[in-house]
């Protein structure tokens, strides 16, 4: 099944608090497609819209303008999404008073996947995860990387289509961070997801993605293919220069922001 996702004329505002001022526009008519078993990193300053782009994406908000198709099939109203899809926010999100193995059925209780595959596919995700050790383990006895791989394996139990992913890895130390990177990429590698990673990091983006799309107000200021062949090295010259231009393109967009924020107070 072809589960890339094309999005056209995106448009998103948020009513303003004040009475009488006009809404808050997030998304502008943002255009990007995203090909089946692609890796997609979003960048973009603080408040660009990247996270209300994921849920728009995920289906979590609905209430947009424009068209959200998933290998062809549409985003609907109302009713199930399109495709399956897992998420990844950057706090694990774990419900603190099951063990480990207990968060994963949880997710599969609520999802389609028929019973008797559970106990494979936890075994597989939880070994992938190096994980297998800690299946009783519940959330406060596990590390913050350990916590985050469960909630990948939560995320990959439900056997999605497309993962969402908001800068899941943004709160732990550059090691574990590097390892999770390579356990994704390995995943990716092997199931062929599309995947949909948000980051502020340049050198993270460079090295997991295919593409890096930098957004700038609601809009895609530019995409950059990244062309170095895998497996990445974070010193390799080639990526490192890459994730200069991603960087820069970044810096430019986080000015413009600035700029645009300074000329709407100059107004009020
Ligand atoms: N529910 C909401 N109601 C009103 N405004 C919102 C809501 N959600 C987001 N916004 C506004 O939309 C803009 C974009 O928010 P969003 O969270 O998508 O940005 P972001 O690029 O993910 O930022 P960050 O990198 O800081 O997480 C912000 O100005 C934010 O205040």
């Amino acid at each position: 099944m072809d589960n890339g996702i094309r999005i056209q004329g995106l448009t998103k505002s948020f009513p303003s608090p004040r009475k009488h001022e006009a809404a808050h526009r997030v998304l502008n008519g943002l255009d990007l497609t995203i090909e089946d078993n692609e890796f997609v990193c979003v960048l973009g300053p603080s408040g660009c819209g990247k996270s209300t782009l994921l849920n728009t994406l995920s289906g979590l908000d609905r209430d947009y303008d424009g068209e959200i198709r998933f290998g062809g099939r549409p985003m609907t109203r109302a009713g199930k999404p399109p495709v399956r899809m897992g998420y990844l926010f950057q706090d694990p999100r774990l419900l603190p008073w099951l063990s480990a193995e207990r968060n994963v059925d949880f997710a599969l209780e609520n999802s389609d996947v028929p019973r008797h595959r559970w106990a494979d596919i936890k075994d597989h995700y939880f070994q992938l995860t190096g994980l297998q050790a800690f299946r009783r383990h519940h959330p406060h006895e596990l590390s913050g990387g350990m916590a985050q791989r469960l909630s990948l394996v939560r995320a990959l139990a439900i056997e999605p289509d497309v993962l969402f992913m908001d800068e899941p890895f943004s709160g732990l130390d550059e090691l574990t961070a590097r390892r999770l990177r390579v356990d994704l990429l390995d995943i990716w590698r092997r199931t062929g997801k599309t995947i949909v990673f948000i980051t502020h990091n340049s050198y993270e983006a460079t090295f997991l993605a295919d593409r890096v799309v930098v957004l700038s107000q609601g809009r895609i200021r530019r995409e950059i293919p990244v062309t170095v062949p895998r497996p990445r090295d974070y010193d390799d010259p080639a990526l490192f220069a890459v994730s200069k231009e991603v960087a820069a393109t970044f810096i430019a967009a986080a000015e413009e922001a600035e700029r645009a924020r300074a000329r709407l107070s100059e107004k009020h």
